[in-house]
This record gives C-alpha cells, structure tokens and sequence, in this order.
C-alpha cells in the first residue's frame, strides 16, 4: 500500500513541530524517517497512525483518505519502543490476541500464529509464559502480534532501541528480510543514522519540523544536500573549510574524512587527538586554523605533522550543495 503525506502541521503550544511535511511513500518501501530527539518523529507516526490528529494535512492510504479515521479503522501495525505485552498469556495468546478480538475462527488464528511465528523464528517458544523469555524474545512477540493480522502498513518506532548493540544489528537484518518477505510498507522511525543508512530503501531526513532530504542511503551520505544533513549524516561531521583555503571559488569545500589520501599532497595539518575506530583511526586535526577531521590507516600520534590529499569534495553555499 502507498502511503502519502501530504502537507502535515502539528502545532503544540506555540511550537511548530510538523511544519509541512510531505512525501509519498511507495508500496513495499522500506521508509525510514530520520532526526534528532525532539524533532517530531513520533508525533509523525502517530499522526500516521490515527493516535494524533494533525493541525492541518492529510494522510491518503493508496489512494483513500484515512486523515480522520481512528487506528483501529487504518488496518496499520503498530510496534512502538515500550511495547507492552500481556505478562499472564503465554506468546501463542498474545500473539493471538488481535485476531481473537476480530472474531476470527479458532483454527485460523493457530495458523496464522504459527506461520507468523515461524517468520519470526519464535516457534520454539509459543507456549512460555512471557515473562519467561529474553528481551530480544518479547521484541519479536510484539513485531509478531503487529504483523499477524496482515495490515495495509506497518509503523515502527525505534523497535529496536531496548536491545543490546550487538542483537540490534542481528534484529535489523532480521527485520529487513521480514520486509521483503511480507512485501510491507515499512515505516520506521530512528534517531541512529547508521541503523537508518543499513535499514531503509529511502531515509527520510526531518529538521525543523520539515522533510530535509529523502533520499537513498548512499545519496544522503555523498550528496547532503545541506550542511546540516552533511555534519548529523556519518560517524563524523562531514568537514567545512571556505572554498579559497585550497584555492576554489566557492563559499565552503565540505568533505567526509575518509575522502583523502593521507601521506602525500601538498595539504598539512598537525594532530591535535586520535580516536581509534577498528583498524582505521580518526584525526582530529588543525589545518590553517580550521579543525579537520581525518580517516587514516597508519598511526600517527597527537602533535604529528601530516601531509594529506582531499581526493573528493562538494561545494556549498549558503548552507545548501551547489551542484
Ligand atoms: N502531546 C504533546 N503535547 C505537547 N508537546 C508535545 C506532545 N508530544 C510531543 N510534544 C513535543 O513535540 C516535540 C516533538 O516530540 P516527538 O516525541 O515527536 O519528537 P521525537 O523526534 O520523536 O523525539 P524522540 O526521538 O526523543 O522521541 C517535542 O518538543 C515534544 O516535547
């Protein structure tokens, strides 16, 4: 199912959370909606879902308008960071739960939580109590309970973020081939740019209570189209030097700091920290008064002078990639 936002504005008090916020999301997309604490995430899949309404703006759903029909009219799951499931049933009855609501025949609903549960790999354990199994166990019950009634899409807030970092990166390619498996339109919502880049088909890029770039992952990460997107997006900001430092007539040069050769060119600046990644080592570094940070593979040590090459750059003005 299509799921189109169209022009969307929450205002609480006098703050303009949502300020114009549209796209149309495609059917079977994994949608990943991206942006620092505060910025609305939430209050956008809530408004999604039918749990808030919005000032103005709609919510059109392959082609019907659902602005004003409440959650349980939307057929959308939903699987929220504090899911709450039922303590005294076992994961058979809760994942059962919805459709024993909707009335559905007793040997349907053992199918479909069977099936769903296999997807899931949980089959194992259907018959434990919950409070019986392991955090990463009840995440998948709650994603099971949401996807089992077969809805028109799914809404996700930052599902995975009661996980430790290891499980969360097993879970989000678990989640992944769940999508594609059910062929959903998943939107999901986080505040972790590096699960957005690996998660999504499309990043969704809220700031300022408006949509600042959607794109695939690896056009946010090479072609920000703001500053802002440039220096939120990536383990480091992306670094910004005016254009005349090396020699270019541009308002600011900005580059990622893996996009430079370290150890010959005619750029040097001297290190003043380093912050050890894996193999790799970050630079932090002064350049001409400007800090740099650098990706290099050799050691180097604070108060070393190094010679460097910037291998690929993008231009900005006014804040916005010229192009
Ligand atoms: N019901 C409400 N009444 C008043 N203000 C609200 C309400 N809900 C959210 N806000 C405010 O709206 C802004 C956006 O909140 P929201 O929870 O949508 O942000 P978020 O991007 O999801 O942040 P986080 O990642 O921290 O959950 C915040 O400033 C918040 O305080």
């Amino acid at each position: 199912m299509t799921v189109e936002l169209v022009e969307l504005v929450k205002v609480y008090g006098n703050k303009r959370v949502l300020d114009g916020v549209s796209e149309k999301i495609e059917s079977g997309e994994f949608f990943v909606i991206l942006g620092p604490s505060g910025e609305g995430k939430s209050t956008l899949l809530k408004i999604m879902a039918g749990i808030e309404k919005p000032d103005k703006g709609k919510i059109i759903v392959d082609g019907v308008d659902v602005t004003n029909r409440p959650p349980e009219k939307r057929n959308v799951a939903m699987v929220f960071q504090n899911y709450a499931l039922y303590p005294n049933m076992t994961v058979r009855d809760n994942i059962a739960f919805p459709l024993k609501m909707k009335g559905e025949k007793k040997e349907e609903i053992r199918e479909k939580v069977e099936k769903v549960a296999g997807l899931l790999g949980i089959s194992e354990i259907l018959d434990k109590k919950v409070t019986k199994i392991s955090g990463g166990q009840q995440q998948r019950v709650a994603i099971a309970r949401a996807i089992v009634r077969n809805p028109s899409y799914y809404l996700l807030d930052e599902p995975l973020s009661n996980l430790d970092a290891r499980m969360r990166t097993v879970a989000r390619g678990e989640l992944k081939r769940i999508q594609k498996e059910l062929r959903g339109t998943f939107i999901y919502v986080t505040h972790d740019q590096k699960e957005a880049l690996s998660l999504a088909d499309r990043v969704a890029v809220l700031h300022a209570g408006k949509f600042e770039q959607v794109s695939k992952p690896k056009e946010l990460y090479d072609y920000p189209r703001t500053k802002w997107v440039a220096e939120f997006i990536g383990d480091f900001p992306m670094n910004f030097i005016p254009g005349e430092v090396l020699g270019e007539d541009v308002e600011e040069i900005g580059f990622r700091p893996e996009w430079v050769s370290v150890g010959k060119g005619n750029l040097v600046c001297s290190v003043e920290a380093v912050e050890a990644v894996g193999d790799s080592r970050y630079l932090i570094c002064v350049m001409k008064g400007y800090g740099v940070t650098i990706l290099s593979d050799e050691y180097y040590d604070v108060g070393d002078e190094i010679k460097f090459e910037i291998t690929q750059f993008r231009k900005f003005k006014n804040g916005m990639l010229k192009e």
